[in-house]
């Protein structure tokens, strides 16, 4: 698989206060890697110092297998949109996209109508910038970032502030871009969505990069419980439970919490154990975490090692 972005040891620090502290990570060709932290975390500084916008204090920053540096020709082939992407407000998406082909000295001049097909545009190609939903101002914005048919696109909080259709339609041309190979670096506390968007997922704190997981062995590591709603009182119930060795918790709305694996496993042994008991079942779920759930556990097991 051909790397697209690497980073070797980035370390930023401000008036000698660390921000990043010495992160590696790899993106591939197609992949789509979603970078996950807590507000304040360094996604927006890694972004950055892949862009080229700021220096890394040490490390170092290779596109395409290329280092970069100054004047190293390797932005025609990265797009991306760090904050909410500026548009003249008076002009159309089509005079929009004119003006930043122009800027970008784009010759083709087909490359502002098909970038509109793109980014399913076309309905609004007459539309001023100004009377746009959030989420086709965002298409804008991706379509200025894809003008140029780059081959890595790196995106800070891109579903930021869009509704829930403006986040399915850009997920869905994110997941067809990365289909036709291209490589996509994605930052976004939207983490459910990144669950589903992300090929990998990469968890920064604090500057330090926790954990780099595929969405497969995501999935597994997920930890799964078992909801358990009884007729009668919960604790009574999480006596019995407890005696036959299956932990279980009272969550705020009285049902009962079991993360024992082997009642996740066989959630008929716990049935059977509570009918047994003279305890009426009305629910027996096994739930995986999400993703949110997920993420703040693994900050915390790191947090409560320092
Ligand atoms: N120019 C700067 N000078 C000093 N500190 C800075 C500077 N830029 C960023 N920081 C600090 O670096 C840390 C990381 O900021 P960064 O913007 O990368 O986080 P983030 O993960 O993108 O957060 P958010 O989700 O809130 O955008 C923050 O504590 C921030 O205050």
């Amino acid at each position: 698989m051909k790397e697209m972005i690497r980073t070797d040891g980035l370390t930023k620090e401000y008036d000698g206060k660390t921000i990043l502290n010495d992160v590696s990570l790899t993106v591939n060709r197609g992949e789509i890697y979603g970078f996950l932290g807590l507000n304040g975390a360094g996604k927006t500084t890694i972004i950055r110092i892949l862009l080229g916008m700021i220096k890394p204090t040490s490390g170092e920053v290779y596109l395409m297998g290329k280092k970069l540096t100054k004047g190293g020709g390797l932005w025609n082939h990265v797009g991306y949109i760090v904050e909410v992407p500026y548009a003249y407000p008076g002009f159309t998406v089509r005079e929009n996209l004119k003006l930043y082909a122009k800027l970008r000295g784009i010759q083709d001049r087909k490359a502002v109508d098909s970038v509109i097909e793109k980014v399913h545009l076309d309905d609004y190609a007459e539309t001023k910038a100004k009377d746009l939903s959030l989420g086709n101002a965002q298409k804008l914005g991706l379509a200025k970032a894809l003008i140029h048919h780059p081959e890595i696109l790196i995106l800070d909080e891109p579903t930021n502030a869009l509704d829930p259709a403006g986040i399915v339609a850009v997920r869905e041309l994110l997941k067809s871009l990365s289909s036709e190979g291209v490589t996509i670096f994605i930052s976004s506390h939207i983490l459910e969505e990144m669950s589903r968007l992300a090929s990998r997922i990469g968890i920064i704190h604090r500057g330090t990069l926790l954990q780099e997981i595929s969405a497969h062995e995501f999935e597994n590591l997920r930890r799964k419980k078992l909801y358990v709603g009884v007729r009668g009182t919960a604790t009574w119930a999480g006596e019995q439970l407890a005696k036959a060795g299956y932990k279980a918790s009272i969550t705020g709305d009285g049902m009962l919490e079991v993360l024992d694996e082997r009642a996740v496993r066989h959630p008929e042994r716990v049935s059977r154990l509570l009918a047994d008991a003279g305890i009426p079942l009305y629910l027996l779920s096994v739930v995986e975490e999400e993703l949110e759930s997920y993420f703040l556990n693994t900050v915390r097991r790191n947090s409560s090692k320092e």
